[in-house]
């Protein structure tokens, strides 16, 4: 049995059910354990309490200087978490090296937001000092999607940490082992016992974790299916702060524009990137109708069929990587399949070249004639292509979706990109750049299924933290004139 959980310090087997994770392309098993069971769940509430009190009344930079060692244990780890990425969730190697940068670069920026946002102002107010502070919430569970194993659930843990909170982190049953590693560099910087529990498990791990009467709050990344039901299961629960980054059906709109590659690489990056699991990836790609629209199809067509598609660790680089799993691969031509047989035209099929490989190429499919679009997030490499026969028409078929996390504008005309940011509606509107690689400098969130008005990244300070004013005055003293009806002789 390997010890699979830290809890209040310790690392300790867990005693539910067994799962392992698995390189996508040789299936090789990378990590084997169990996750933690109710029980374990509640020990790791208590430890997280216990440890709350004393962590929050660290002064600021007490809390930031373990951050700080954090972000050199990253450093220190780099290589070995890149290559934990790459193989766990199957993304080159290249890309899981930018996705540890961002974890370190996550310190600073956090800390500037936290001074930012939720730091502390006073001023006077009448006879006494207005003063804004914040306090942490107490114990908060992190929730992380597979597709950014370490740079998502960091992006909650640390502000949360920096805030004084104490976290419980379930990972993504998928990429336990970039989990473990993670927790490893936080017991490098000294981050004391149960100020950080790990709770590694599937669906059942997550259930009892959020259904925990010991947590203040629950910081979730990962698809809208799962977080529309912990919203539910929050519902009339105002005591406790719930912060969902969910799923996008995301937009892209092409006008015509004067440098067609240019359009032709921007749509590759925000389609295809990560082999399309990122949660801003374009999935439908609006397209005029017309001679123009025609060429720029053709040559997308042409570029994407030549995008080099491997293992993590394959050289030279490939620019995409496999898909999370044999099940998600499958679930992907599944929809592909139901996509054309209900009268999608392949531009470019998205083929699966071995059957016990997830690697799949990118496929472009043309699902304009297609009846009943479903409003689906398909993450993965397939883009839909809608034709449409004027910019209104455009606009309206981008806002043609529940979600709203990213759109964007490929255009010259920036009188079309007024109208576009005006109409659109999305967390995330961007003129022509890339839909993905959004900076943690700003605030990440969507509108819409996408998310729940919490936005993350810069913005996170926001829910890691309670604002507390105070009216203060040293001294009590009667004040000179009294209220009409009180007499103090
Ligand atoms: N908006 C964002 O910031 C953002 C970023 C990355 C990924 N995502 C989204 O995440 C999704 C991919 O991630 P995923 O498939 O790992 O998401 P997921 O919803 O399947 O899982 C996320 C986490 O929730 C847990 N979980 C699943 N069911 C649960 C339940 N009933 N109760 C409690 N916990 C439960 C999982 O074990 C995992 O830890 C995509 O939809 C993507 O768009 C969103
Ligand atoms: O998969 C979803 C996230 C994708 C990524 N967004 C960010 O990294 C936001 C910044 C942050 O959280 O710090 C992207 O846009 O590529």
């Amino acid at each position: 049995m390997m010890n699979s959980l830290y809890i209040a310090g310790e690392w300790l087997a867990g005693q539910g059910e067994a799962f392992q994770s698995l390189n996508p392309v040789t299936q090789q098993v990378l990590w084997a354990g169990e996750g933690a069971t109710a029980a374990q769940v509640e020990s790791a509430v208590q430890a997280a309490r216990q440890a709350f009190p004393q962590w929050a009344r660290r002064t600021l930079e007490e809390r930031i200087s373990v951050l700080e060692a954090f972000a050199a244990a990253l450093k220190n780890h780099a290589d070995e978490l890149a290559r934990t990425i790459g193989e766990e969730t199957g993304k080159p190697l290249w890309e899981a090296a930018t996705e540890v940068t961002s974890m370190v670069n996550k310190i600073a920026i956090s800390v500037q937001s936290y001074r930012e946002r939720t730091g502390e102002k006073s001023g006077p107010l009448g006879d006494a000092t207005a003063v804004l502070r914040h306090k942490p919430h107490g114990v908060v569970a992190v929730f992380g999607p597979y597709n950014f194993p370490g740079h998502l659930p960091n992006g909650h843990i640390v502000p949360a940490l920096l805030a004084g909170n104490s976290v419980l982190f379930k990972p993504s049953e998928l990429t336990p082992k970039v989990a473990e590693l993670t927790v490893k560099c936080w017991i490098e910087a000294g981050l004391p016992a149960g100020v950080l529990n790990l709770l590694q498990g599937a669906r059942e791990t997550g259930i009892a974790l959020a259904a925990n009467p010991g947590i203040d709050g629950l910081f979730f990344t990962g698809s809208s299916r799962t977080g529309n039901h912990l919203h539910q299961q929050f519902a009339g629960r105002p005591d406790k702060i719930l912060a969902l980054e969910m799923g996008g059906n995301n937009p892209l709109v092409v006008d015509q524009v004067a440098d067609l590659d240019a359009a032709v690489y921007t749509i590759i990056q925000s389609a295809f990137i990560s082999a399309g699991q990122r949660c801003t990836c374009a999935r439908r790609l609006l397209v005029p109708q017309g001679a123009w629209g025609d060429s720029l199809l053709k040559r997308l067509v042409e570029v994407s069929s030549t995008i080099q598609v491997g293992a993590f660790d394959q050289q030279p680089a490939p620019f995409m990587g496999s898909v999370i799993s044999l099940g998600a691969a499958k679930a992907l031509m599944d929809a592909q399949e139901q996509l054309l047989a209900n009268g999608a035209v392949a531009l470019l099929e998205m083929t699966q070249p071995q059957a016990q490989s997830a690697l799949l190429t990118p496929g472009i499919v043309d699902v304009t004639a297609v009846a009943e679009r479903p409003d689906e997030e398909l993450f993965g490499p397939l883009l839909q292509v809608i034709r449409y026969a004027d910019f209104g028409a455009a606009i309206t078929e981008a806002n043609n979706t529940a979600y709203g996390l990213a759109a964007g504008l490929l255009s010259d005309s920036e009188a079309r990109y007024q109208q576009f940011w005006l109409e659109s509606r999305a967390g995330i509107v961007n003129w022509n750049k890339q839909l993905t690689g959004a900076a943690s400098s700003a605030p990440f969130g969507g509108v819409g299924a996408s998310g729940n008005h919490r936005a993350s990244a810069y913005y996170a300070a926001d829910y890691c933290a309670y604002p507390v004013a105070s009216l203060e005055t040293p001294s009590l003293v009667l004040p000179a004139s009294l209220t009409p009806g009180v007499k103090m002789a």
